[in-house]
């Protein structure tokens, strides 16, 4: 018999190699559209109104494109902040306040992110909104990432009120095409309360 851990992971790293290349093949005019229609979506959104200090991705693989998000971010007074891969904690992320003329670099995956420059960083209780990047999603609000647990991580580590400090409130953006009949979970994903599509806001309870 085939052990289940070994199952999960095969199946799970079939499903974003699958899904990865679905939205790879989006075209530059399908990109740019659905970065303009995320705005939309994005901006008549309770949550993210009222934040003033929110993390979000530099896209990279076919992700949906968060430039004008961001763009529409700064236009609104709004603080943007992007994950940088821990220089020692393994698998850990740090978010970093990005501005027009932050110095990027590209990370050990080739992700373009802020060159580390501690007095940026933000602890992670003070963000208001994180918007993660994501693989694949399904209409339970269970994502499945790159593969690398960066997020999970976070997620878990923060997931309680701590001192009164409430953890921010997490939402995925993904590609309408990106969602997945049934998710294959491990126990230590983190389901997500929402996902932000470029055509449609999917809350979960
Ligand atoms: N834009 C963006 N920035 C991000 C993330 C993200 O998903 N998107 N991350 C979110 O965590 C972190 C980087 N995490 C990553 C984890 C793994 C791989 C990766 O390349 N993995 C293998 C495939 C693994 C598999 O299929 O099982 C590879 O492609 O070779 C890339 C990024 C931080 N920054
Ligand atoms: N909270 C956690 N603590 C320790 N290890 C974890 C945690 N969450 C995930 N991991 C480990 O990280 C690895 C990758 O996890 P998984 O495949 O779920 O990543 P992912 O959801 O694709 O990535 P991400 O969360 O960055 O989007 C797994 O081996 C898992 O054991």
């Amino acid at each position: 018999m085939p052990d289940i851990t070994h199952v999960l992971t095969t199946n799970r790293s079939q499903i974003r190699q699958q899904i990865r290349q679905r939205r790879q093949q989006l075209s530059t005019l399908q990109q740019q559209q659905a970065g303009h229609d995320l705005v939309r979506q994005f901006s008549q959104h309770i949550q993210v109104q009222a934040a003033q200090h929110i993390a979000i991705y530099l896209h990279n693989d076919g992700e949906l494109d968060t430039q004008a998000v961001i763009d529409w971010c700064w236009q609104q007074g709004k603080q943007v902040y992007i994950p940088i891969l821990h220089p020692f904690s393994h698998k850990q992320l740090l978010f970093t306040r990005l501005t027009a003329t932050t110095p990027l670099v590209k990370n050990k995956y080739g992700i373009s992110e802020p060159r580390l420059n501690v007095t940026n960083v933000i602890p992670y209780l003070e963000l208001d909104l994180v918007c993660s990047p994501l693989v694949a999603f399904d209409l339970a609000g269970n994502r499945l990432g790159m593969g690398g647990g960066y997020y999970d991580r976070t997620f878990s580590q923060h997931q309680f009120v701590r001192n009164g400090q409430q953890p921010p409130y997490v939402l995925g953006l993904a590609h309408d095409c990106q969602q997945h009949a049934n998710l294959p979970i491990a126990p230590w994903d983190m389901p997500i309360k929402e996902i932000i599509t470029p055509s449609r806001t999917l809350q979960f309870s």
